[in-house]
């Protein structure tokens, strides 16, 4: 088996639907780790923050990450992590413990915003488009420095999913 793959990066910038697409490329299983812990909590995001709070979601989020790294059963995972994952220190010592290979989709902001600024997500809810802008640099610098490689996805996500693929070194993934 490879080492799991990790794919962070900003809301919107994609981390889903190019996660989903690189793991059907590479034939190996997605996880999502805000679709896994909205399943096991049989609850959505938002309502986790209303009704619980952010502080709770944080430790729900840690849980979930150490689950999905430790038992990745018999296929290499590709997990695509929360927009805010990588900001507990806790998380990013995780992937180095579990020695994933961190992909970062550096995507714009203004893309990001236009994508995500009619959702109900959180953080989209309760912060202004300038406070965004700021979490998106605070962010980034994190990002940069935890990921193996960075790359946008402004174009078809199959584009970028091809773009991961050629990315990666052989040599660190198996399957390739
Ligand atoms: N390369 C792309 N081109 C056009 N639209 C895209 C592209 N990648 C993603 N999208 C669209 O942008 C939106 C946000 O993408 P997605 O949900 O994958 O982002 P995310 O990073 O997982 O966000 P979150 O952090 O909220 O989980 C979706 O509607 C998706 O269809
Ligand atoms: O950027 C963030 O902090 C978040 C992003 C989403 O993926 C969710 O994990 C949640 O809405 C928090
Ligand atoms: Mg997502």
């Amino acid at each position: 088996m490879g080492k799991p793959i990790v794919i962070c990066g900003f809301m919107g910038s994609g981390k889903t639907t190019v996660g989903r697409l690189l793991a059907k490329r590479l034939l190996d299983k997605f996880i999502d780790l805000d679709e896994e812990i909205e399943q096991t909590q049989k609850m959505s995001i938002p309502n986790i923050f209303k009704e619980k709070g952010e502080e709770y979601f944080r430790a729900l989020e840690h849980v979930t990450l150490q689950n999905v790294l430790r038992s990745p059963g018999p296929f290499t995972p590709v997990v695509a992590v929360g927009g805010g994952t990588l900001m507990d220190p806790d998380n990013a010592a995780l992937l180095k413990e579990y020695e994933c290979y961190v992909v970062y989709l550096s995507t714009d902001f203004d893309i990001c915003y236009e994508r995500i600024k009619s959702s109900n997500r959180p953080l989209v809810m309760q912060n202004t488009r300038e406070q965004l802008r700021a979490l998106y640099d605070q962010r980034h610098e994190v990002y940069a420095g935890l990921c193996n490689t960075q790359l946008y996805n402004h174009g078809a996500p199959e584009r970028t999913v091809t773009n991961i693929i050629s990315l990666i070194n052989p040599l660190s993934i198996q399957k390739l």
